[in-house]
């Protein structure tokens, strides 16, 4: 099988075996452009000769319908995974036309109807979820650290652009120090509270931000690599 991830910054890709366990994987920024990148990928893909290809995007109509032309040209069938709030693993009571696949599959990949969690997904939008016993409760969608801080260079006269690093949040004494620090603070600081509100929530963080963000969240946290693609074998499972 083929499982293809296309985000708002970078295109993942899982090839998998009869017995679901991973042969190969990459990620790759997709500049907007994730047909033609995918494009660059077809004679890796052919090689490993996938009977089906499973997909997550939250890249939208047009850019969907570019990647359908490139993938139909491997005559490989594939699937666009869809939403289903009444989903026999998950419940969810969020509007189900707008919540993103990528947010819902990782939920999907998680989910276990013993236990209550809160779902963070870590990438060009830091996203929040709760899930109690299966039932999705709705949740919270922050700009990533790298959104906020283009929003601060562009929205202001002395805040310029400057390439500092996420690795502290205490208070700052320069501007590039105040910066990195508020909003890495923004989106712990927030975490932190959603799980003080929830105690009883288990904390899983995923997506290629998780590692900056969790070493300053004051709960044990489960770092997952493997929620979407969890949530992708997961949902073809039950669609066929
Ligand atoms: N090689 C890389 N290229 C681009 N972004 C990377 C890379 N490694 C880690 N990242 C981080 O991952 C984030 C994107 O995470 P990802 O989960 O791939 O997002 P999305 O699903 O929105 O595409 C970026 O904000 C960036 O900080
Ligand atoms: C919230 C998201 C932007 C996160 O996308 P990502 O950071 O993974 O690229 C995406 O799931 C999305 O576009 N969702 C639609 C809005 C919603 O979930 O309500
Ligand atoms: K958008």
């Amino acid at each position: 099988m083929l499982w293809l991830d296309l985000g708002n910054t970078r295109l993942k890709y899982w090839l998998t075996d009869d017995i679901g366990q991973i042969v190969t994987h990459d990620a790759k920024q997709h500049l907007q452009a994730p047909a033609e990148l995918l494009m660059g990928l077809t004679d890796r893909f052919e090689r490993f000769a996938p009977d089906f290809i499973g997909i997550s995007s939250v890249l939208g109509n047009e850019l969907n319908a570019k990647v359908s032309e490139t993938l139909s040209r491997l005559n490989i069938p594939f699937e666009f995974v869809h939403v289903d709030a009444a989903h026999p693993l998950m419940k969810s009571q969020y509007n189900d036309e707008q919540l993103g696949c990528d947010r819902w599959l990782q939920m999907l990949g998680a989910v276990d109807k013993k236990k209550r969690q809160c779902v963070i997904g870590c990438g060009t939008a830091v996203t929040i979820d709760l899930i109690d016993h299966a039932e999705h409760l709705g949740g919270y969608i922050f700009p990533s650290i790298y959104l906020q801080r283009e929003s601060l260079f562009s929205g202001t006269k002395q805040i310029t652009i400057s390439n500092g690093t996420f690795d502290s949040v205490g208070q700052g004494m320069t501007t590039q120090d105040a910066v990195h620090r508020g909003i890495l603070l923004s989106i712990v600081g927030a975490i932190n509270e959603i799980s003080h509100r929830h105690p009883n929530f288990e904390v899983i963080m995923t997506g290629g931000d998780a590692a900056i963000i969790s070493q300053h969240v004051n709960r044990p946290v489960r770092l997952r690599d493997d929620l979407l693609l969890n949530g992708l074998a997961r949902y073809f499972d039950h669609s066929k």
